[in-house]
């Protein structure tokens, strides 16, 4: 209510702006925002890289409000605290939730800097029965078992590839499934390794209670992560460089192979090849 009562702007789409992200809300205009501590009720924002505002504004047609900085639960907060901003959307009558993050990769064919389309999630603290669903259901929000074997929307991951197809970075984008881990501390090696053989592409430390709460609560939402890091056991970055070495190696074999052919010989080109 104290939101409503303090900007016209009215939100379809919210956007939870991850760990150094939070210039996404730059490209927002006739903007009206607010520090997180003057909103009544609101969590504080404790991290570095997170101002600790809800920005709301028009983009491309649209009326959004970006959070400027999420919660995660090794600030301390609980996981209703950190999922609250998600129902304060809701309440605003919010119907789209684009949840960023970063990330690291534990999939071979993702590395710093390109983006992961979130298309399911493994919620690590869920599963360990922390969740921000856990007390009385309120139903006005949605059910006591909500189902999440669609939570991250098929029409908008597509629709996501599409314009990075147009955009021409298609190969800076994938799909994978996002891990979230309660942190602060970054994996182990066996942890990491453990994650990669689960089928996890890219972890981090918060976004999955937020899309559970959104899920529940009926919002479509669609989730990238930007890859920062690449937690990798050594045998792997090993595995990594030998096989580059070998693309190399062929490369330079089938450029002699050509000369040769070029110059007349009779030298066998697959003999030259295989030694
Ligand atoms: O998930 P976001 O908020 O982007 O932040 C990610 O980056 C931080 C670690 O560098 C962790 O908080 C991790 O979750
Ligand atoms: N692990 C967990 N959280 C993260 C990472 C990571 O490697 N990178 C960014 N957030």
């Amino acid at each position: 209510d104290w939101l409503l009562s303090q900007t016209k702007h009215r939100p379809q789409v919210a956007i939870i702006c991850g760990s150094g992200l939070g210039m996404l809300a730059d490209a927002l205009k006739c903007q009206d925002a607010f520090h997180y501590t003057d909103i009544p009720g609101f969590p504080q924002s404790t991290v570095q890289g997170h101002a600790g505002r809800l920005v709301f504004g028009e983009l491309k047609g649209k009326t959004c409000v970006c959070m400027q900085g999420r919660f995660h639960m090794y600030e301390g907060h609980s996981l209703c605290k950190t999922t609250f901003p998600v129902r304060v959307f809701k309440l605003l009558g919010v119907e789209t939730l684009i949840v960023t993050n970063a990330a690291g990769s534990l999939a071979d064919g993702l590395k710093p800097g390109d983006i992961m389309i979130i298309k399911d999630h493994v919620n690590f603290p869920g599963l360990g029965g922390f969740n921000p669903l856990n007390g009385p259901n309120d139903d006005k929000f949605g059910p006591r078992f909500p189902a999440m074997s669609a939570c991250y929307n098929p029409g908008l991951r597509c629709l996501a590839m599409d314009i990075a197809k147009q955009q021409g970075v298609a190969e800076l984008v994938q799909e994978g499934v996002y891990a979230a881990v309660g942190g602060p501390n970054f994996e182990t090696i066996a942890e990491a390794k453990l994650m990669h053989r689960l089928g996890v592409d890219a972890v981090g430390m918060s976004t999955a209670p937020e899309v559970v709460v959104a899920v529940h609560c009926g919002l479509r939402v669609f989730g990238i992560s930007l890859i920062t890091n690449k937690p990798r056991p050594f045998l792997s970055v090993f595995l990594d460089f030998y096989r580059a070495l070998s693309r190399e190696v062929v490369t330079m074999v089938t450029d002699i192979n050509a000369s040769i052919q070029g110059s007349g010989c009779s030298c066998s080109v697959s003999s030259l090849t295989s030694s």
